[in-house]
């Protein structure tokens, strides 16, 4: 019989005395796999810290959205930052645009790289609709040189690394949850990126040093309910009807006390039902077409009585015009390192055509351009955050920012429906 062959089946029940020399040997095997497990469970931390920069762990529905931030950091990476944001032109400016890889996003970046901006791009890539489109986009953007960092807003860690790389002297925040019926199936996706995110954005740039200016993506449905037209700054938003109006509204008071208690110059753009070349698949105009193509059969809403349901539907290259006039005029901050010096710039304005068109006649515009008559299916307005017509005055952008639109439906959606046969003949499927 062997000295191990004395060792008890329950350990518990092992008297020391009576065995001194496997008691010892126990107590080493104890030690050795003690030690042994210790380092693997601190190996799994290690990994799981290197691995995920941004330690926030997220709601399953966001995380499946795929919102977390992909690896950054490194030399090679921070040089491709540095050279993004680089400016080429004498005053020219550098900065962050926020969701570069969505629709008004990839349309402005270009436009600043053009002028020989600075331009860094951030986009989380979510799925909210076909994220190939958003890859396409970042394509483009590529061959202009510009980088779009894979990353959410809601990475504070992110975003501050990024201001140590580069000293932005504008932030174009663009990156938010659009769409106002998705926000019945997804609220938290809302609160998510237009507040939580929109504060994490702001918390960084009132820390950095120097400040940058912000120009950032409010909407026409702040005016919600109202039914005084055209939609003027100076009247009410206290009536949004939808969670999508009320996050864009909670965006502009938090906006408000950034200024007021950092020193922050921002500046608010009420877009105006935004459309062109590159535009989001979940907008009625895109998905009208798509389903005109196949020959789906498509719903229009009508308002109370039969009424018109209309909207002040504006070009996305008048849009941009008015997105880089509010960069140039937007005043410095006046704060730094979190501490207000003095008051500072707080704008809104609206960015609408003043031409409020019909949705039927959108769809007849569509009709003749693509050469299909729609299958049409009238519906009444449903209570799920649409409202019935927008109409923008646009005075107060026209009078500060030389904002002036020139390009009336039809002539917009010929470009589109080009850009939109060229695009999804090339192989593309559309969907989203
Ligand atoms: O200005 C904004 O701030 C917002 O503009 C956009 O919202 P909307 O103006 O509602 O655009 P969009 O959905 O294209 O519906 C267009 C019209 O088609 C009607 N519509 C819609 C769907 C449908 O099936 N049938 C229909 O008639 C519908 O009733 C409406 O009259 C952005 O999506 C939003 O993110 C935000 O930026």
């Amino acid at each position: 019989m062997s000295h191990l062959d004395n060792i008890p089946s329950t350990p518990g029940k092992f008297k020391m005395e009576k065995s001194p020399y496997i008691n010892r040997l126990r107590l080493h095997s104890s030690l050795a796999k003690l030690t042994f497990w210790s380092f693997v469970f601190l190996g799994l931390i290690l990994i799981f810290f290197f691995r995920s920069p941004s330690s926030n762990p997220l709601p399953s529905d966001l995380s499946r959205r795929s919102l977390r931030t992909s690896s950054w950091g490194g030399p090679a990476w921070e040089k491709r930052v540095r050279s993004s944001a680089r400016v080429r032109a004498r005053n020219g400016i550098s900065v962050l645009v926020t969701g570069a890889a969505g629709f008004v996003g990839t349309h402005v970046s270009a436009a600043l790289k053009r002028r020989g901006d600075g331009v860094l791009g951030l986009d989380n890539f979510n799925d909210y609709y076909d994220p190939s489109l958003k890859r396409s986009r970042q394509a483009l953007l590529e061959r202009s040189g510009i980088f779009i960092v894979e990353g959410d807003i809601n990475d504070e860690a992110l975003l501050k690394k990024l201001f140590e790389v580069v000293a932005f002297t504008h932030v174009m925040h663009l990156a938010a949850q659009a769409g106002v019926r998705y926000a019945m199936e997804n609220p938290g996706s809302y609160v998510h990126s237009n507040i939580a995110g929109f504060v994490s954005l702001l918390e960084v740039c009132k820390n950095a040093n120097p400040q940058p200016a912000i120009v950032w993506a409010s909407s026409s449905s702040v005016y919600g309910l109202n039914t005084k037209v055209p939609f003027s700054e100076k009247d009410r938003t206290d009536q949004p009807a939808s969670l999508y109006a009320a996050t864009k509204k909670a965006g502009e008071e938090i906006a408000h006390t950034y200024n007021h208690i950092y020193g922050l110059s921002l500046t608010g753009l009420r877009f105006f039902t935004v459309y062109g070349p590159w535009g989001r698949p979940d907008m009625a105009y895109f998905f009208f077409t798509k389903d005109i193509l196949k020959g789906k059969s498509i719903t229009i809403f009508e308002a109370a009585d039969h009424g018109t349901v209309a909207r002040d539907f504006t070009y996305i290259d008048d849009i941009v015009k008015g997105c880089l006039a509010s960069l140039d005029t937007a005043e410095k901050s006046t704060g730094s390192g979190g501490k207000k010096k003095g008051s500072a710039q707080l704008r809104v304005f609206n960015l609408g055509n003043t031409s409020p068109v019909p949705v039927s006649d959108l769809v007849s515009i569509l009709e003749r351009q693509l050469k299909v008559k729609a299958k049409k299916n009238i519906m009444k307005l449903p209570r799920n955050g649409d409202v019935p017509f927008t109409h923008a005055n646009i005075s107060s952008a026209q009078r500060e920012l030389g904002y002036k639109p020139t390009t009336d439906l039809q002539t917009g959606l010929k470009k589109f429906v080009r850009w939109y046969l060229s695009y999804y003949s090339g192989g593309k499927k559309a969907s989203g």
